[in-house]
């Protein structure tokens, strides 16, 4: 298939980067629009470094330092306590977080439940999940539509079902909520967050800690409820019920009886991980498809004729070609994950600058994205760029990170984007209520200034 972008390619509004900015600037903007804060340099030179109190920050903008950070001395560098202090109380130990030989052995635990072989089985759960939000949304036509929120219930419903073959329902609400109010303000990293020794308590302390014991509530809760169905359903069946079915069933034999909690923590970490970054991701591409009808018609045509319910998604993957190259392209203009961020514990050598041990590293995938020494017209709307055209470097195209801990559930988010996607066009068309831009803003994942409202129109043939 091609799809050549016309000249006129919708380049939505973006904040321009700084043209000078000192380190109270830099973290500050952290919790208010980091995108506002990536200075401008970052654009030409390959390190940028900005002095902080007792230490510094290196921002590194190229592939070249990607590879170095992701892969090559990925052991010189570890987790930044900040990513602790913002994240710890959703993942607590899970393996987001987890660090050497810890990481190691849990990513081993997690790996078979992510390979190209389980994908079908939970695309029977995307599908449905996909085929409930379609029938939400028609059940809404006429009225205009949050396709925010939407999106979030969709990417959770995966998220659990897939997942843990449960159906969450007034607990999902529940997780839904719990998850967005912290991204929107306990989980906006702050300049204590950044400055003070990691064992050192910071002003969002208690409420983060407040937080954590709603959260490990509520996740024991789901924990509990999957406990039980797998038991009622052994029961019924008359077996026992040690065969593993899904996910639950392999954390639950490798870390059932760890101390501490870790399946908790590594089930809180799926959810979170799993859930806003999807939905984010497809939120993204329908403000871009809103603005752009042509694509639209070319994604219903594509899907038009496939079989995208439960027992045909898995086949018709492959064919919805189009809809995974707007999903790679949302995830281009918009990634999720804005800047991948680690503590340099050596110090070692990169693009010919040495990064001495304690530096934070930050390597900001918005830029790489964007910059126009690597992308053709950066800034547009082109899901060309993903079709009938050699894969861009991977240390360019970053969305979920590469090396050793690229993010472990890839192929499920693009999957589940994809089908998602085609599922949405092939029933509707949808267009934006009003004019107004809506710009990203990057605190924890990437966000809208506002939630804007859609049309949806039941699409003809
Ligand atoms: C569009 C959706 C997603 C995006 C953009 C995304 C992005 C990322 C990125 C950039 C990383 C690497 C971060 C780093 O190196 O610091 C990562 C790691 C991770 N992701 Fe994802 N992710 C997505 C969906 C998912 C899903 C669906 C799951 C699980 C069901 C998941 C689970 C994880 C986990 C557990 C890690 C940590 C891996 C490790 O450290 O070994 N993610 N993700």
């Amino acid at each position: 298939m091609t799809l050549t972008a016309a000249p006129e390619a919708h380049a939505p509004p973006v904040p321009a980067l700084a043209e000078r900015v000192g380190w109270l600037g830099l973290l500050g903007a952290f919790r208010r629009n980091t995108l506002e804060a990536f200075p401008r340099a970052c654009l030409d030179a390959p390190v940028v470094t900005i002095p902080l109190p007792g230490g510094r920050m290196v921002l590194l903008s190229t592939p070249a330092g990607a590879r170095h950070v992701l892969l090559s001395a990925a052991d010189d560098f570890e987790r930044l306590p900040a990513g602790r202090r913002v994240l710890g109380p959703i993942a607590g130990r899970g393996l987001v977080l987890a660090d050497g030989e810890a990481w190691r052995h849990q990513r081993r635990v997690l790996a078979p439940a992510f390979t190209p072989r389980t994908l079908p089985l939970m695309l029977r759960f995307v599908a449905r999940s996909a085929e409930d939000s379609c029938r939400r949304l028609e059940a809404g036509l006429g009225a205009s539509v949050d396709l925010r929120g939407e999106m979030q219930r969709v990417a959770l419903d995966i998220a659990t079902t897939s997942m843990f073959s449960l159906e969450t329902g007034p607990l999902g609400a529940e997780i839904r909520d719990l998850i967005s109010g912290y991204l929107g303000r306990l989980g906006r990293p702050t300049v204590a967050d950044f400055l003070l020794p990691p064992a050192w308590p910071t002003p969002s302390s208690p409420r983060r800690a407040l937080f954590r014991r709603r959260w490990l509530a509520t996740v024991r809760a789901v924990l509990a409820a999957r406990r039980a169905q797998g038991q009622g359903q052994a029961q019924e069946q008359g077996t026992r019920h040690d065969a593993p079915r899904d996910l639950f069933d392999l954390l639950d034999a490798a870390h059932g009886d760890a101390p501490g909690g870790l399946l908790a923590d590594e089930i809180g970490t799926l959810i979170v991980a799993g859930h806003e970054t999807t939905a984010s991701t497809l939120f993204w591409a329908c403000t871009l498809l809103a603005r752009a009808p042509a694509v639209q018609d070319a994604l219903a045509a594509e899907a038009r004729g496939l079989d995208l319910t439960e027992a045909g998604a898995a086949e018709a993957l492959p064919h919805l070609r189009l809809a995974r190259a707007v999903a790679q392209e949302a995830l281009r203009l918009y990634p999720p994950v804005y800047v991948i961020a680690r503590r340099a514990a050596q110090a070692s050598t990169v693009e010919g600058v040495t990064i001495p041990a304690g530096s934070i590293v930050m390597i900001p995938t918005w830029i790489l994205h964007r910059n126009p020494r690597w992308w053709d017209r950066p800034a547009a709307f082109d899901p060309g760029r993903f079709l009938d055209r050699p894969e861009p470097d991977r240390f360019l195209y970053l969305p979920f990170g590469a090396g050793p801990r690229i993010c472990i559930g890839a192929q499920l988010a693009l999957a589940e984007a994809t089908l998602v996607l085609a599922r949405l066009m092939r029933d509707f068309c949808l267009a934006l209520d009003g004019d107004r831009p809506v710009l990203p803003v990057a605190t924890t994942t990437v966000r809208p200034d506002h939630v804007p409202r859609f049309h949806l129109a039941r699409r003809a043939g």
